[in-house]
């Protein structure tokens, strides 16, 4: 996925400008960067969510959607089962949607808790449903906006080390946006550091070139 000299105006406010960007397939992609950079709207444009005002978005042929946000955005009055089965209605028959929701729930350690509403979890559990959610829906692109954000250190932990799992099962091209240092050098392949208005790339960094991430650390910290 490629943006070529993409501009994007809110009002008077330039967020991109001939911006140019590449996501590889079924490879993590890190946007990291300070609030208010214009990774979310990047990743709205790459989602077709946000028209850019010029240039051009090359997306993969069939790319299938799925969204991780900071909110796990479940459906309160829906169970853990129901939230997971709402979303792939439209996409598999009853049996076969049986089958996929189970795994998920089971991957996500939930299988106890798969009649509970969303009130009655916490949050981490939450979440967790919301990434089985994700994965469970046949995307090939997945945006992770700041999903772990709010989270503390041990549940971050888990929820990341949940997430390789889930992946490594079920590779996906990642835009993965985060403003934590530990969490960009854990999950990515690649990162792009952005900064500036309108965004510019400041930095690139191909993670699997490197043995020791505290260098990878060191750049990050700007
Ligand atoms: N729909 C919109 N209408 C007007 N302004 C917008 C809209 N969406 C984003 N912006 C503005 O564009 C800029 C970039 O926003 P964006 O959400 O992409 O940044 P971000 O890097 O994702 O920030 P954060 O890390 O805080 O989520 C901000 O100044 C924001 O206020």
């Amino acid at each position: 996925m490629e943006f070529i000299n993409v501009s994007k105006k809110f009002n008077d406010l330039k967020v991109l400008n001939n911006f140019n960007i590449r996501f590889e397939k079924d490879k993590i992609t890190c946007l990291f960067g300070p609030s208010g950079v214009g990774k979310t709207t990047i990743a709205n444009i790459a989602a077709n969510l946000t028209e850019i005002d010029n240039g051009e978005v090359k997306v993969t042929e069939n790319a299938v959607y799925s969204f991780v946000f900071q909110e796990p955005r479940l459906l309160e009055w829906y169970s853990v089962y129901d939230n997971i089965d709402f979303v792939l209605k439209n996409v598999y028959n009853s049996d076969k949607r049986v089958n996929i929701i189970k795994d998920y729930i089971d991957m996500v350690e939930l299988k106890d808790f798969e009649s509970y509403k969303p009130k009655e979890l916490s949050g981490g559990m939450a979440q967790r449903v919301s990434l089985a959610r994700a994965f469970a829906y046949p995307s090939n692109v997945l945006i992770l906006d700041e999903p772990f954000k709010g989270l503390d250190m041990k549940l971050k932990r888990e929820m990341i080390s949940l997430f390789k799992k889930l992946w490594n099962e079920s590779k996906r091209t990642v835009l993965f946006i985060t403003h934590d240092v530990d969490e960009a050098v854990t999950l990515s392949d690649f990162i792009y550091i952005l900064n500036e208005k309108p965004a510019k790339i400041i930095d690139y960094i191909n993670i699997l070139e490197y043995n020791d991430v505290s260098e990878v650390k060191y750049r990050l910290d700007i």
